[in-house]
């Protein structure tokens, strides 16, 4: 919640850009605000990452293009992450593994790992998604554009799993 001068209280974490012109808040209070929210935290290099969308959308080679990303340099430290990244279990629907992201700015959080969970896009599959969704999981959903025109169906995919997120992040 921001307090301003008229000690009106708004809830940033609802719809912060409406509610930053409709109170005319200047920057600096804004980040102000901002800083404030990190008083009490804690860094945590660790979180969630979960692919979701259709089948054959490219979620998979998406994962491994990022890990491949990731290990470009061949030195030491790369070879260590490197052995660290493997998959942990596999599933007929589910792959998770690990990725972790070290591009992160030197000394200030240090490498991200992610436990990526790589769903199965077949259509059967994706009412089981809602089942494994938290709060603290990052989202990344897959669509084939050229496919967008031809099949509408790829937009209430999308919309179903948008409201099944919104519906746990509550
Ligand atoms: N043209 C094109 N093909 C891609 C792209 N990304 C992936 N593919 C191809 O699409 C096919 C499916 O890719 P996957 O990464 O296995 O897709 P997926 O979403 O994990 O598939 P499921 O696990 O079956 O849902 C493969 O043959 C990939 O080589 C892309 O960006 N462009």
């Amino acid at each position: 919640m921001l307090g301003t001068q008229s000690t009106e209280m708004i809830d940033i974490t609802k719809e912060p850009l409406a509610s930053f012109i409709a109170n005319n808040y200047r920057t600096v209070e804004i980040i102000a605000y901002m800083k404030s929210l990190c008083d009490d935290t804690k860094i945590y290099n660790r979180m969630r990452l979960m692919l979701l969308g259709g089948e054959q959308t490219g979620k998979t080679s998406l994962l491994q293009a990022f890990k491949r990303e990731s290990f470009h340099n061949n030195n030491t430290i790369q070879q260590f992450l490197r052995r660290k990244s493997t998959t942990i279990r596999n599933f007929p629907i589910l792959d998770i593994s690990e990725w972790i992201y070290d591009k992160t700015p030197r000394g200030l959080i240090g490498p991200i790992t992610f436990r990526t969970w790589d769903f199965g896009g077949q259509h059967e599959f994706q009412t089981i998604y809602q089942y494994f969704f938290t709060r603290r999981t990052l989202y990344l959903i897959c669509w084939k554009m050229t496919e967008y025109d031809m099949n509408e169906q790829i937009f209430d995919t999308i919309h179903n799993i948008l409201i099944n997120i919104q519906v746990k992040k509550k």
